[in-house]
């Protein structure tokens, strides 16, 4: 039945709207990169650079507001509002033009808040009665700091904001002193005095924190790294475990029920094995079995994988199925291992090996096919060993 035209409508608003959200999406990405940046770390600080720019136009309506209503000279804040733009827009070109990463601290962080804290300075002088809560904003500019700098970076700032705004209000109170009584200007400065070392040494307590949370979570990935290796990795041979040969199994079957390729597998097991232990030591039999591994991982195919399934038995996916030519890497193994040594140490010991090769059949599990190899091994063994045998 035909939709009626309004739903029709909607319906192919619905899909003009699906068709274009990943259009949008490339359209956001791209603006984002044009004025943010595409590197993470740039648009890290493009951003920064933005937001103070937000603060800034904020401060400088208000300032303007002050200035209409008569509360101090409007001339001023025009000349402060030129004031922010400009050190605004330097830092963002700075920073968008990639000229910040010249730098040691390419955030530029301790020039942006001088910069910040000379404005405030300069705010105070000309905001008349309003001037107290100019110090709000002193304090703002250091928090805004703590974020970004190194804590002798931040002591430096708020030795430079007690300098700063010492001199003002003297200048302040000596020059106007109706407006900015000096003993209401004596307690502004013991209170800037206080509160600025405050935030300074919180800001150090912060940078510990953050400093020590980076390590910790440094030592954690590298713990992670470790247990992720002797969760998957055999530990004497370094080849894939037996667990991990069985996940690499389960996802080759999950991949073939899904119309992906064919593959084999193969049960290999090294011959009279126990033999090389008893005439040689545990040592010696521990060096053949990682020498079997090396060249397992020179000789077979680089789609095949070679796993240690336990003890002198290895097991290996092998990409294809028989009556391909599945048997030529375990072939090549065979006259290496025929031509030089396994144990460079014991050169007279001469290592062989028996398989059992079967292709995975739709349907089955891991342990249908490693069951059918296991019964060609044993054939293999019973034909007299160091050959392969399919099923
Ligand atoms: N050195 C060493 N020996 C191991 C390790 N794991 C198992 N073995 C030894 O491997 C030997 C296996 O012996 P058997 O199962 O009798 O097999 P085989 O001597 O190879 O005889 P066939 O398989 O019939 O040719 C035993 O002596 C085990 O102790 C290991 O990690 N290191």
């Amino acid at each position: 039945m035909p939709f009626p035209p309004a739903r029709k409508a909607i319906v192919d608003a619905i899909e003009v709207g699906k068709a274009a959200r990943p259009v949008m999406a490339r359209a956001a990405q791209r603006i984002g990169d044009l004025v943010l940046s595409a590197d993470f770390k740039q648009r890290r600080r493009a951003i920064v650079a933005l937001m103070t720019a937000g603060v800034y136009a904020i401060c400088i309506v208000i300032l303007f507001y002050g200035g209409e209503r008569g509360i101090f000279d409007p001339g001023w804040t025009g000349v402060l509002a030129l004031a922010c733009g400009s050190v605004v827009t330097a830092f963002y070109a700075a920073i968008r033009s990639g000229f910040n990463l010249r730098f040691s601290a390419p955030s530029l962080a301790l020039p942006q808040a001088i910069c910040a804290q000379t404005l405030v300075a300069a705010a105070y002088m000309i905001a008349g009665p309003a001037h107290p809560s100019m110090l709000a904003l002193a304090a703002m500019v250091i928090v805004f700091g703590m974020f970004e700098m190194r804590t002798r970076y931040v002591w430096l700032l708020m030795r430079y904001t007690l300098v700063l705004m010492g001199a003002v209000m003297v200048w302040c109170a000596l020059h106007d002193p109706l407006t900015y009584p000096p003993e209401v200007e004596v307690i502004h400065y013991a209170i800037l005095a206080t509160v600025l070392p405050a935030i300074s040494s919180l800001s150090a307590q912060l940078r510990a924190m953050r400093e020590r949370l980076q390590k910790q979570k440094a030592e954690l990935e590298t713990a992670l790294e470790k247990i992720r290796r002797v969760a998957t990795l055999d530990e004497l041979t370094g080849l894939p475990n037996r667990r991990h040969m069985r996940e690499l199994l389960a996802e080759h079957i999950a991949r073939f029920d899904r119309g992906g390729p064919a593959f084999a597998v193969a049960l290999a097991d090294l011959d009279h094995f126990k033999s090389i232990n008893d005439r040689f030591g545990h040592a010696v039999g521990d060096d053949v079995l990682t020498g079997f591994a090396d060249r397992a991982r020179a000789h077979l195919r680089t789609t095949d994988i070679v796993g240690r399934w336990g003890g002198e038995e290895f097991v290996i996916i092998l990409a294809g199925s028989p009556p391909a030519d599945l048997d030529s890497g375990m072939e090549r193994m065979r006259r290496s291992l025929r031509d030089t040594p396994v144990c460079a140490d014991v050169p007279e010991i001469r290592l062989t090996f028996s398989a059992g090769v079967t292709p995975y059949r739709e349907g089955e599990s891991i342990d249908d096919v490693i069951e059918r190899a296991d019964k060609a091994l044993y054939d293999a063994k019973h034909a007299g060993r160091d050959r392969s045998v399919s099923r």
